[in-house]
């Protein structure tokens, strides 16, 4: 019984952790999942190139599917990932994604590709991608990874394009498919969003409002760009990143817990921010927005 499946990294609009809303944009970075389930009653993890990684997330959401679609299985899950891990663009919702799509193709359950159907937990015959996607919130959970469930990184890198999400109530307030060119700056720090000051983060709260009702307009380049100067102000990262690219770029924002820091706009114009980012220690790499989501392999 073998499955795999892809699902994205993303960047952020909107943090969640002030107010629970948040939006998240899909980006060109993906994670594989492969599946092999068996009669042993145990799942192992492994995350290809870090051994000593924290395996937790993906075992818990191959239990998860298993619990509610399988009969007990057990088995392997192995992730291979371009999305760094803890760097603010989403590799745990990425990993979760894949490895519940894979074990559900493992199993045989169809995933239907509409995201218009209530998930129903009674239903043990079909799923669509957002229930697939709530599996994987509540394994993060389960893992102790993340602060709100982060549904909105969850369902950018499932569904693709951008999504704007209440967290407290796994709840997809709009999707919207956006064709971008991305550029991204990570640096080689790391930082757990299970570790974050959640604390400092609700003292921002009222620019989060702000950047939820600019989000719900449209209008994701303002909204990314107050994002990123409250939150890397709440979590002190630096702001120099941000106003070089300012004049050039559509929005630019903090990525998640970050350290990462997320660019959108036209591709020439990106090529100055990018020129300058190349002066920074660190990774700097353009990419674009995808609007297709996660995909079953095999
Ligand atoms: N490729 C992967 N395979 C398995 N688990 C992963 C992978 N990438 C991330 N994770 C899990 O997600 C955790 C990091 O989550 P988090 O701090 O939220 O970072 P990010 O912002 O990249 O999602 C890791 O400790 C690990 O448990
Ligand atoms: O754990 C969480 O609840 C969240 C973590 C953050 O993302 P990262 O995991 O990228 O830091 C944040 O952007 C998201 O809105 C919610």
């Amino acid at each position: 019984m073998y499955g795999e499946a892809a699902a994205l990294g993303a960047g952020t609009v909107l943090n969640a952790l002030a107010t629970g809303v948040g939006s998240a944009f899909a980006i060109d970075a993906e994670t594989t999942a492969r599946v092999e389930l068996d009669d042993t009653d145990t799942v192992d993890g492994e995350i290809a190139g870090a051994p000593d990684g924290d395996t937790r997330l993906i075992r818990r959401c191959v239990e998860r599917v298993v619990e509610r679609f399988g009969d007990g299985q057990g088995g392997s899950v192995r992730t291979v990932s371009e999305v760094p891990m803890a760097a603010g663009l989403k590799s745990s919702s990425a990993a979760a994604n894949a490895t519940v799509l894979a074990t559900l193709s493992a199993l045989d359950v169809p995933v239907a590709d509409s995201s218009g159907r209530v998930d129903d937990p009674d239903d043990d015959a079909r799923i669509d991608r957002e229930g697939a996607c709530r599996i994987g919130v509540r394994a993060a959970r389960d893992a102790g990874v993340t602060v709100t469930g982060a549904f909105d990184d969850a369902s950018a890198s499932m569904l693709g394009g951008v999504t704007v999400t209440d967290n407290d109530a796994d709840d997809l307030l709009h999707h919207e498919a956006v064709e971008w060119d991305v550029l991204v700056w990570t640096p080689a720090t790391r930082a757990f969003s299970a570790d974050a000051d959640v604390a400092r983060c609700a003292q921002v709260a009222p620019m989060a409002r702000l950047v939820a009702d600019l989000a719900l307009d449209g209008r994701y380049g303002a909204a990314m760009t107050v994002n990123g100067l409250a939150f890397s102000a709440a979590l002190d990262f630096p702001t120099d990143p941000a106003v070089e690219a300012m004049p050039h770029a559509a929005g630019v924002s903090l990525s998640g817990t970050g350290p990462s820091i997320v660019a959108v706009g036209e591709r020439d114009d990106l090529e100055q921010v990018r020129d300058n980012w190349n002066q920074r220690e660190g990774d700097t790499w353009m990419t674009t927005t995808r609007t297709d989501g996660a995909r079953v392999i095999e």
